[in-house]
């Protein structure tokens, strides 16, 4: 019979090694006490670069050698292109509808296409210029007037702010804050990072897809729902405003003549527009949920990734005084005599670059990026992987490797870069994958790139920085968060002191 047939089959089946799975549970103990990532570099150690292990009724392929990631995310990224389901992100996404969580489909091909052309091309990320100015402004200003008195503050807090707020502007053409040039924590602020929690905090029904139910009793998807619903609300009446303000800008249009339908226009117009003119090439596909869903994306990819990147790039560089002064003296030469610094001159300050990209190789935000499915039957290196396994990349473990990166590979070298210039993030270099690769890697890349980028110039070229008197720097803590996603475990708590006048 057919149960006897598969039965068959799986014992036929050669699977990539693995340890020893304990009843039930898999190999779920191997990640008591450890991020993952940790755990999965030492199981590649034992087992190599190609591992399969259990976690609950789940089985999962994890690669950790540029050979092995190569093949998930280049040679076979058609068959590893698929996204596992999750009850979380099942929800956020509207049921499959937005970008970053929906299985490879006919759906995602369409709205990825049409975001890549119309949200995320070159053309917006310099379009959306004056937005990250401005906002990096009003970081600094709050920068400088929470160290007026020369004490400590929380600066890890003002990041998640600036990231927040330069999102919710993109994409709804408004900040959140109230108060004109303020960096303070907002209530949209907490509700961003509990859904982000959310999404990368497992549930048990993700382990145990037969006891989904018990996420029902614990109350976990009580939660899940409050949350949602609290997003879906703020999202509801953004689109509602803005629709309102586009009928305005109609009606004004026909009766005065005057067009000011193409000024300020943000992510949420160029759905709204897309939708209007029913598009023949996108049929049907920018219904409301739809729109709602890559919004929500929005928020959860572009909020917290490059606010982790630049906490751990101003970390490292706290840290490292050397680099600190070098990359200082760097900004503070080539943007002398201006009052801030602006996008054009980014691309004179490599040595910022080196940093940035540094952080990217040590802190990836994501370090096992986003967990990927197999969308049919296929072998790797002669094991077998069926369809509808779950495959995680350890980004973070082939930025850390010895035979790509030599014996330092572990500490903070921006100067690497020099050597091995040729090196990007883009994709093409698999030892350094911080925003994945293939398919799915990420579209926000360039928007993410240029907000972080400006933002650390800024405060390198405005602010000198040190721990409060009493921390020292040997001892700071650079444990990182146990979450799916790397934040700093503790806060950067700092005193800044002004060079520049912001105020
Ligand atoms: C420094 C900042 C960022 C980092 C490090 C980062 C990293 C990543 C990573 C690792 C992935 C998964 C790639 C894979 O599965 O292979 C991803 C996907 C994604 N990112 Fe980003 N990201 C950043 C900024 C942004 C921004 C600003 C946005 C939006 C405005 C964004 C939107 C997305 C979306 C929609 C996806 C899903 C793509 C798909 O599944 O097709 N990201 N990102």
């Amino acid at each position: 019979t057919l149960r006897r047939k598969r039965k068959l089959n799986s014992r036929r089946r050669r699977l990539p090694p693995g340890p020893p799975s304990l009843p039930f549970i898999g190999h779920l103990h191997e990640f008591i006490g450890e991020l993952p990532q940790f755990t999965l570099r030492k199981l590649s150690y034992k087992y190599g670069p190609l591992i399969h292990v259990k976690l609950g009724q789940v089985s999962t392929i994890i690669a950790s050698s540029p050979e092995t990631a190569a093949e998930i995310l280049k040679t076979q990224d058609i068959v590893f292109c698929g996204r596992p389901f999750f009850a979380s992100t099942d929800r956020f996404s509207y049921g499959g509808l937005d970008i970053a969580f929906t299985p490879y489909n006919d759906h995602w091909r369409r709205i990825r296409r049409f975001t890549n052309a119309e949200v995320f091309s070159a053309a917006r990320v310099q379009a959306f210029k004056a937005i990250r100015e401005e906002e990096v402004g009003a970081l600094l200003k709050t920068i400088s007037s929470a160290s007026a008195n020369g004490e400590a503050f929380n600066l890890t807090t003002m990041l998640l702010c600036l990231f927040n707020n330069l999102i919710y502007r993109l994409v709804f053409g408004k900040r959140i804050s109230a108060v004109a040039g303020d960096c303070g924590r907002t209530q949209h602020h907490e509700m961003i990072m509990e859904a982000v929690a959310f999404t990368t905090e497992l549930c048990v029904g993700d382990f145990f897809p037969s006891l989904a139910w018990l996420d029902g009793l614990t109350g976990w998807r009580g939660r899940l729902e409050k949350i949602f619903h609290t997003m879906d609300r703020v999202f509801e009446r953004e689109i509602e405003e803005r629709m309102k303000r586009r009928r305005c800008q109609e009606e004004k249009k026909s009766s005065t003549g005057e067009d000011t339908i193409n000024e300020d226009v943000c992510f949420l117009d160029i759905l709204l527009k897309s939708q209007e003119e029913m598009d023949d090439s996108l049929g049907l596909l920018l219904t409301r949920n739809v729109i709602k869903a890559v919004v929500m994306d929005m928020f959860l990819a572009g909020t917290d990734s490059p606010a982790i990147i630049m906490e751990w790039a101003m970390a490292e560089l706290i840290k490292n005084p050397k680099s600190m002064r070098k990359a200082q003296e760097e900004v503070r030469r080539v943007v002398k005599g201006k009052g801030k610094v602006e996008e054009e001159d980014l691309q004179h300050l490599p040595y910022l670059h080196n940093v940035f990209k540094e952080t990217l190789r040590l802190h990836p935000s994501g370090p096992l990026l986003l967990p990927r499915e197999s969308t049919k039957d296929t072998k790797i290196n002669g094991y077998d992987i069926p369809a509808k396994t779950r495959i995680f990349v350890n980004a973070w473990a082939l930025a850390r490797d010895p035979n790509s990166w030599g014996e330092d590979a572990e500490t903070f070298q921006p100067e690497r870069f020099d050597k091995c210039g040729g090196v990007d993030f883009k994709g093409h270099h698999l030892e350094l994958i911080p925003f994945g690769a293939g398919r799915r890697t990420c579209p926000g890349m360039a928007f993410g790139v240029a907000g972080v980028e400006l933002a650390l110039a800024n405060v390198l070229y405005g602010f000198d920085w040190e721990l409060p008197s009493g921390v020292n720097r040997e001892e700071m803590d650079m444990t990182e968060s146990f979450r799916m996603v790397s934040h700093k475990k503790v806060p950067i708590i700092v005193v800044a002191t002004p060079v520049t006048d912001f105020t």
